[in-house]
């Protein structure tokens, strides 16, 4: 240690320094270090002095009681083992299984994982090294003593006929395109060396960019393509996520789902929502889809994590699929670069959505698979300008769009090849080359374009059936009473006697994850499919029927317009809640409280929640965002509902219930889009104001009654010219 100097016969050091443990009290404010910090950061700070010969003159401090080079042993001591705690072997095995199995389910959540001794569930011996932990399997004098038991190989096959039959089977499926090790002779011919373009999103660079997001995000959301939900999937880093990263959550949003049949999206959400929470998404500013149940969902992860501050969403998956389009509509305003071409997002950034949740938008990765050059293309990673023979890809898009689709989209009833469809196509487009000859490289680029912006309907089929498209993990309209069955699976007997504790955390958890679920849910009727399907590709989705529930705060599709990036203390608006207050006059028009309340406590109930209104109302006013809005479609309907039930409500109800629904409903709350319009209508319009001012001669003497200062003065300019 850095002794303090000795300053002549005073023993207190009266230097007012940080590092001067003796400072008078107060001099670094609230927070000054204590003697035994600065004694621990004056040992940082030593440094061993050497003389010029490199013999060290004055050691380290601990250094200094052994010469150097002396083997010393520490002396044991039971404080070492004061912070350990012995289990029973059979403790362990409950405690592995249990966690371990909550551990893979990517619908339960492992909450505290810092206070849990997570490293047991590594520990245990597996079966590719269980050689090398031969003692733990074995016992030593089974292995090593006089009574080892010798070890039979594990043979395949039974006896020689096996053998063969095996061998013969193994040659049949035999296909040497797949067998890597082949030898073969060089002919001169080697596969064409990929051009750049196609390995776009595979540098290390993205790959860097990549792990940066995953690094730094608590919920990872991979977007998908609808269209192509498996193309643009990644199983590599799922896997990595959940061998390396297992305490991050995982979710898939299904992206573009406006460019697929409602019954597909509803299929794909089914089929992925087996391994991972799948919500469907329609990324636009004017006209999403799952924007509410997204937020809300996030919104639920946040509060799963309230040792936190804040946490982290990062968007990661394939370039193009719409991640910065899915941040932008989150955010109802641009904040990230989007366009039609793979690519746009070089690097990472942090966007805010609310106080407590943050936005990580990732460039487009491409993960390692087998794709040929037109799924490349196809899958939109490569920029169509950027093609050098756009006409070769042609072919696979004529493969994989129906004959129907390209007969609507570009009306050419017949071709023979592709070649021959993009002569016609440049025929009746007039791309035609010097001498009438057609362009068929600017006539391929066209349509490879229309493939990428989703102007050629398409989508790769869901698996299963048509008609089963139930799922019991599905989080969508049939969504909560179905996840809560699952998650309440009944569990072992034996196990849940032993450890209540245990089994009582594990409830808990259950509880906010089946929260978290139950409160997403999703009308896939909702969402507005733009590209024009035959009768085959629709199957019919089940449109529940428009009533007053669309609007409650239940909903996610209407609540996600009112969270626009506010601050989460906006408690009002919060679905739940929402929703409890939406409940509250249904609740009093059936007269269920009134018989247990009395009416002074209704009324000062009621009261509370106007001012509650009230207070939201004028926040509402003043950020210049609407208290709820409601999709111009239903909006008509939603009116005539409002004022019929009013009507009745009124007539029927006592004079509380009145004064509520009077306040509910008279307040512009659903009104907003009514003031927007009516506004509209009286604003006056500028437009050629000034022109009237200045050269209409009429008007000039109409509009010099109250003159506007600016125009006056060029006027007098006018004037003196
Ligand atoms: N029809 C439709 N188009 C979408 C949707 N989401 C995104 N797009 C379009 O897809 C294109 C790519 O969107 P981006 O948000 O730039 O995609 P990205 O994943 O961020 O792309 P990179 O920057 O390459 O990683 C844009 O032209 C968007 O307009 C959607 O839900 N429906």
């Amino acid at each position: 240690m850095v002794k303090p100097r000795f300053k002549g016969k005073m023993s207190i050091n009266p230097s007012a320094s940080s590092s001067n443990p003796d400072r008078p009290k107060g001099a670094g404010g609230s927070h000054m270090r204590d003697r035994a910090t600065i004694n621990r950061l004056n040992m940082y700070r030593q440094k061993q002095r050497c003389n010029n010969r490199g013999k060290v003159v004055k050691p380290l401090q601990y250094q200094s009681t052994v010469a150097p080079g002396t083997v010393a042993r520490v002396e044991p001591n039971i404080k070492w083992f004061a912070n350990t705690r012995v289990i029973k072997q059979s403790s362990l095995q409950k405690f592995q299984e249990e966690m371990g199995a909550v551990q893979k389910d990517p619908y339960r959540v492992v909450m505290k994982r810092s206070k849990l001794p997570m490293s047991l569930l590594h520990d245990r011996v597996k079966a590719h090294n269980s050689k090398v932990h031969i003692l733990d399997t074995e016992g030593f004098e089974t292995t090593f003593g006089p009574k080892a038991q010798r070890k039979r190989p594990s043979l395949m096959v039974g006896d020689m006929k096996d053998l063969v039959e095996q061998a013969e089977a193994s040659a049949e499926s035999y296909n040497a395109d797949n067998d890597r090790d082949l030898m073969t002779e060089d002919t001169g011919v080697r596969v064409e060396v990929r051009e750049e373009i196609f390995k776009k999103g595979q540098s290390k660079r993205i790959w860097g960019e990549l792990y940066k997001v995953i690094d730094s995000s608590d919920v990872i959301i991979q977007v998908l393509d609808a269209r192509d939900p498996m193309g643009t999937r990644s199983k590599s880093i799922e896997s990595y996520l959940k061998k390396e990263k297992s305490w991050k959550h995982l979710i898939f949003v299904l992206n573009k789902c406006d460019l697929i049949p409602a019954w597909v999206t509803k299929r794909w959400v089914a089929v992925l929502s087996q391994e991972y929470p799948t919500l469907a998404f329609h990324a636009s500013l004017t006209n999403s889809f799952g924007k509410g149940s997204l937020i809300q969902l996030l919104r639920q992860f946040g509060k799963l994590h309230t040792d936190k501050k804040q946490i982290s969403v990062g968007f990661i998956g394939y370039p193009n699929v719409g991640k910065s389009s899915v941040i932008n509509t989150l955010r109802s305003k641009k904040v990230c670069n989007v366009a039609p071409l793979a690519g746009e997002t070089k690097v990472w950034q942090y966007i805010t959505l609310m106080r407590r949740i943050f936005l990580i938008d990732c460039p487009g990765v491409v993960y390692p698979s087998e794709d040929s050059e037109s799924d490349i293309v196809l899958k939109g990673v490569v920029q169509v300008e950027k093609i050098k023979n756009p006409e070769e890809h042609i072919g696979a898009v004529l493969e994989r769009a129906k004959p129907e689709y390209i007969q609507k989209t570009y009306r050419i009833p017949t071709w023979n090849s592709a070649e021959d469809f993009l002569e016609k196509l440049a025929m009746r487009t007039g791309k035609l080359l010097k001498g009438g000859e057609p362009d068929l490289s600017t006539v391929s680029k066209m349509v490879l374009n229309d493939w990428q912006r989703g102007r050629i309907p398409f989508f790769v089929k869901p698996p299963g059936p048509e008609g089963d498209r139930e799922d019991k993990k599905t989080l969508a309209v049939e969504g909560p009473s179905e996840v809560v069955a699952k998650e309440e699976q009944p569990e072992n007997p034996d196990a849940v006697s032993e450890e209540h504790g245990e089994q009582q955390q594990q409830q808990r958890q259950k509880e906010q994850v089946q929260k978290i679920l139950a409160n997403v849910r999703q009308n896939f009727g909702k969402i507005y499919v733009a590209p024009e399907f035959n009768e085959e590709d629709l199957v019919p989705v089940e449109m529940p029927d428009l009533d007053m529930s669309d609007f409650s705060g239940s909903d996610n599709e209407e609540d996600s317009e009112e969270e626009e990036g506010e601050e989460e203390d906006e408690t009002k608006v919060e679905p739940a809640d929402a929703e409890a207050v939406e409940s509250e006059p249904a609740e009093a028009q059936t007269g269920k409280e009134k018989g247990s309340k009395s009416s002074r406590e209704v009324i000062r109930a009621l009261d509370e929640k106007i001012s509650k209104y009230k207070q939201f109302l004028d926040r509402a006013k003043s950020k210049r965002f609407s208290a709820i809005r409601i999709p111009k479609a239903l909006s008509d309907k939603a009116f005539t509902d409002i004022k019929t039930k009013q009507e009745a409500a009124a007539a029927k109800q006592s004079f509380f219930v009145r004064r509520f629904h009077h306040f509910f409903f008279s307040v512009p709350l659903y009104l907003s889009l009514q003031r927007r319009a009516m506004d509209r209508a009286h604003r006056v319009k500028k437009v050629g104001a000034r022109y009237y001012e200045t050269h209409n001669v009429k008007n000039k003497n109409k509009n010099r009654k109250a003159p506007a200062p600016a125009t006056e003065g060029k006027k007098a300019k006018r004037s003196k010219h």
